[in-house]
């Protein structure tokens, strides 16, 4: 039994993070009970019991390109306005893709940790690849119980340069299909607030991506720990592939007009569906009016979980504010102009923690 050899939590820290084991490596070792330091405090763990599942159906983006476009860009609306989080399938990311995603996840993490630890923070050969676990374990209270490596895109040639062989391909294509969908998302949120998507406003608002693949090892207690905590993305849309384990929760807000107002519902997993939300940049951007949702997920017992999301942002020196077509309509802006870059160094520099990310835009009245 491996626990009692990293009784000493520095041990521990060491082993999974300093290392490069992950959480994966620690699992792997043969645990039979939560280590310490991943004992999440009561309010934040997750009782799976007390939630209900979300049950839109997913948006069909096929429709878009006949008769129904504008009842279709409505449910799109609809969705950001309050949950900040839908489905949508006919996507035009290919099936087998999101299968081979889901594979080439299991076939990075699935490597020895030595071959994985070459990409962490510090050390990696290049600044486009960064693996690590847990969301920022230097700041954190409890860690969160999770292993990804995340991709930053520049241009085709360097990520099929730079990016982990296991997974290269798959996630070009992936971010490439994706980001089409993206614009065609984009095109309707933006009009609905009166804003028109030229080529330079979408190279402003998703000038930017990054591509993660997330690994949730089984856990022998689920009931104190998390996978990821709670937190919104900070980006303007995320894409995101999860596999049918399930786990993945949103807080519905308390002035959304939903019979589970202010409770945690399930994203279920659907066969060939993606999950889209909203994140903190578009609801600024939005003036608030377009929600980005405070997100989270429960790992299981059972098997281990991949998830592999695609964040597309503004690029690091780009100002995000509300747009003046909003600011008008309500009478004032809520959040004040930031350099995008300064918004992710805050983001990044801070532990998970709700929806607060986005104090840092705020104007306080
Ligand atoms: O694993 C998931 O379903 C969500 C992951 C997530 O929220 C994130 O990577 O930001
Ligand atoms: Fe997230």
């Amino acid at each position: 039994m491996a626990s009692s050899n990293f009784d000493d939590t520095s041990r521990l820290f060491n082993f999974v993070v300093q290392d490069g084991n992950g959480i994966k490596g620690l699992v792997d070792l043969g645990l039979t009970e939560v280590p310490k330091p991943y004992i999440q405090p009561p309010q934040e763990r997750i009782d799976e019991s007390s939630h209900h599942l979300q049950h839109q159906p997913p948006i069909d983006l096929s429709l878009l390109d006949g008769p129904d476009r504008d009842r279709v860009a409505q449910q799109i609306v609809s969705a950001a306005e309050t949950l900040g989080f839908f489905q949508v399938v006919n996507h035009g990311v290919p099936l087998e893709l999101l299968e081979s995603l889901k594979e080439s996840a299991h076939a990075f993490f699935g490597q020895p940790p030595e071959k994985k630890a070459v990409y962490r923070k510090d050390v990696s050969p290049s600044p486009l690849v960064t693996y690590g676990t847990s969301f920022v374990p230097e700041k954190e209270k409890a860690l969160e119980w999770k292993d990804y490596v995340s991709m930053k895109y520049t241009n085709d040639t360097d990520a099929l340069q730079y990016w982990p062989n296991e997974c290269r391909k798959v996630a070009l294509e992936y971010v490439k299909t994706s980001t089409n969908m993206v614009r065609k998302l984009m095109e309707i949120l933006m009009g609905h607030l009166g804003a028109k998507l030229d080529d330079s406003m979408i190279d402003t608002l998703i000038g930017s991506k990054m591509v993660n693949m997330n690994f949730y090892p089984s856990c022998p207690n689920p009931k104190l720990t998390v996978g990821v905590g709670r937190h919104s993305d900070m980006g303007t849309l995320t894409v995101l592939l999860q596999d049918g384990i399930g786990g993945l929760y949103v807080k519905v807000e308390e002035d959304v007009d939903f019979a589970t107002k202010g409770e945690w519902v399930e994203i279920p997993p659907l066969p060939g569906a993606l999950v889209i939300n909203v994140g903190d940049t578009l609801q600024i951007l939005s003036n608030g009016k377009y929600k980005s949702a405070e997100h989270r997920v429960r790992t299981t017992s059972a098997s281990s979980r991949v998830s592999i999301p695609v964040f597309t942002m503004p690029k690091l020196t780009v100002k995000i504010a509300p747009l003046p077509e909003m600011i008008e309509k309500h009478g004032m802006a809520r959040y004040r102009e930031v350099v995008f870059a300064d918004y992710m160094r805050n983001f990044f520099g801070n532990a998970h923690e709700g929806k607060k990310s986005l104090d840092f835009a705020v104007i306080k009245v």
